[in-house]
């Protein structure tokens, strides 16, 4: 069973920071959806997971290792990166070929591959001339040659048509399911809504939100009151994120239903409605991500716990 730690991670480019005191955790046995927003950090920090990337501070380390120091790196940690570097002249089999004999594969395995990502009729043509969705199967297929127990995906749903997108959800699900560590960014909310356990959400190179999607999801909480800007005050200085709509109308994450009905009450705070909303994952996002409440977010913090938790 292998954990995904990033702890403190910072990187830098010339002055802009790109991933900024990064600390999260993957956990086996979960699919973990990697968000946010473009140039967001995401890629970047995946290339430091990888020691394709150095960080200026912090590090990253994958069953307690850094990615140099597993004894089998190949065959443990599959790895979908953007874009997918494949020698043009070099057929899809080849290809596979030249990978499992570099990590001792069974060569066997590329057959079955190649069957699992329904590249078989296709295998002995040249890469160059595949299709975008036809080269991400076979970087799919890389990645899974050694079968190995971690995937680090970064948008590997790219250009899949949907019988593609499905094949990989539930490839990706079954991986999970059987203990597997999964870390996959997309753009693709509707998919990643079906597709992940977890969340990770950046902006701007930080931790927005981490935590259960379920729980993020059932995280908002809609309540209308006389009293909203006192209570608005209350519950960000308790840790919750609030968003501030029109007549007394607030949407509150991050604190429990009964937690925000009890802080009202002991405040003397009248509530004329106090009701659990479930968001869709693009809400959500664009709630996390949009500078204001990121900002806000960033602002209201504390620990980082194992529900849903703005940071
Ligand atoms: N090698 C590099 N040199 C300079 N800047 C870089 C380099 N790699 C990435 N960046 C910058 O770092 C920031 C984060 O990029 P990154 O690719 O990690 O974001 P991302 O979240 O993966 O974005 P996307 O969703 O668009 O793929 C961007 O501003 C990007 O321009």
């Amino acid at each position: 069973m292998h954990t995904l730690e990033f702890e403190n991670v910072t990187k830098r480019y010339r002055h802009e920071v790109v991933v900024d005191d990064l600390t999260f955790t993957v956990l086996p046995g979960r699919v973990t959806g990697f968000l946010g927003p473009n140039g967001a950090g995401k890629s970047t920090a995946m290339k430091i997971l990888l020691d394709l990337v150095k960080p200026d501070h912090g590090h990253a380390t994958i069953g307690g290792k850094r990615y140099r120091d597993m004894a089998d790196p190949a065959r443990s940690v599959g790895v979908v990166l953007e874009p997918n570097a494949f020698h043009p002249g070099r057929s899809g089999r080849n290809h596979l070929r030249v990978l499992a004999d570099g990590a001792g594969i069974d060569p066997r395995r590329i057959s079955h591959m190649l069957d699992a990502v329904e590249l078989t009729h296709a295998a002995d043509r040249h890469v160059g001339g595949y299709s975008l969705g036809m080269r991400q199967r076979l970087g799919l297929a890389a990645a899974l040659l050694g079968d190995p127990p971690v995937l680090v995906l970064d948008e590997p749903g790219n250009g899949l048509d949907p019988q593609g997108v499905r094949w990989l959800r539930d490839l990706l699900r079954q991986r999970a399911a059987e203990g597997g560590t999964v870390l996959v960014s997309s753009h693709l909310l509707a998919e990643v809504e079906h597709l992940a356990d977890e969340v990770v959400v950046l902006n701007h190179g930080r931790l927005v939100v981490t935590g259960e999607l379920s729980a993020l999801r059932q995280a908002g909480t809609s309540v209308r009151t006389l009293g909203a800007d006192r209570l608005t005050m209350m519950l960000r200085a308790a840790g919750a994120l609030v968003h501030t709509g029109g007549e007394g109308e607030l949407v509150v994450r991050g604190l429990a239903i009964s937690e925000i009905g009890d802080r009202a009450l002991a405040a003397g705070i009248a509530l004329h409605e106090l009701t659990p909303q479930a968001g869709s994952l693009e809400d959500l996002f664009l709630d996390w991500t949009t500078d204001d409440s990121a900002a806000e977010s960033r602002g209201s913090v504390h620990e980082n716990e194992r529900t849903a938790v703005p940071v």
